[in-house]
């Protein structure tokens, strides 16, 4: 059974459409990239994944089920922009997270922070914008999932080291869960990929394999992208 699955999905909000029948599902173990220009919808499906938003029309499933209570314990999610408490520690952010989520791994988010050179006793609000991004992401990828939905995760980050958490943070999770990664990024993140889906206006463009769209169009996704979303 696909782990997030949209059948005829659609939302606008008011008289504005954002999505408008938009059919997809991603098989568990898949990293997807969510592509598309501003404004195409990829937010709002995440939203909607997460339960923050309910579908004008259609469905979203997450493993078979309407998001909920059942699915918030599957789902480990990094919004657009994360109203963390910045007076928190790194060390106290993983305590209120060791609490409110059985499934939150101590030991790898101190490792990774480790390896990032962040001190958990550093607090929140005085590290640089990038640090509280990588931070954010520590405590997201820390949980075992079933599906992580990242929105945006890496835009602050220096390129350096966007290498380093998308090898590591990304990649060094369950092999049986999905990750979905909204992105603008995609020369960075295209490597850790293995699907992607292209949305337009809310409507679906494409579904494919990297694989595939290197074998058959000889193009990397980053060349793709700007072929399809040309202005
Ligand atoms: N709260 C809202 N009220 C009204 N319209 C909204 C709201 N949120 C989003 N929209 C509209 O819905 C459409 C899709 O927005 P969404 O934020 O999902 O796009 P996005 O693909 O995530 O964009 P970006 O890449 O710029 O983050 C846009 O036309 C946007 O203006």
């Amino acid at each position: 059974m696909p782990i997030l699955e949209c059948n005829q999905l659609s939302k606008s909000y008011g008289k504005v459409p954002a999505l408008d029948g938009v059919s997809f599902a991603i098989e568990p173990g898949r990293i997807v990239g969510l592509l598309g220009p501003n404004g195409s919808g990829k937010t709002t499906l995440i939203k909607l994944a997460n339960g923050l938003l309910t579908p004008s029309s259609g469905e979203i499933l997450i493993d078979g089920r309407t998001p909920g209570r059942e699915t918030h314990a599957m789902v480990s999610y990094l919004p657009e922009r994360t109203a963390i408490p910045t007076w928190m520690s790194a060390g106290q952010l993983m305590d209120f997270y060791e609490d409110f989520y059985p499934d939150f791994r101590r030991q790898a988010a101190e490792e990774m922070l480790h390896h990032l050179n962040i001190q958990p006793k550093q607090r929140i609000k005085q590290m640089s914008k990038g640090t509280r991004e990588k931070v954010q992401l520590i405590m997201v990828m820390s949980r075992a999932a079933r599906l992580y939905l990242l929105d945006e995760p890496i835009g602050g980050v220096d390129p350096a080291t966007r290498d380093y958490i998308l090898s590591t943070i990304i990649s060094n999770y369950n092999p049986d869960a999905a990750v979905v990664i909204s992105t603008h990024l995609i020369a960075d993140v295209e490597k850790v990929l293995d699907e992607v889906v292209f949305i337009d206006r809310g409507h679906l463009v494409l579904q494919s394999s990297v694989d595939q769209i290197r074998e058959e169009k000889g193009m990397s996704v980053d060349a793709l992208f700007r072929e399809v979303f040309k202005c």
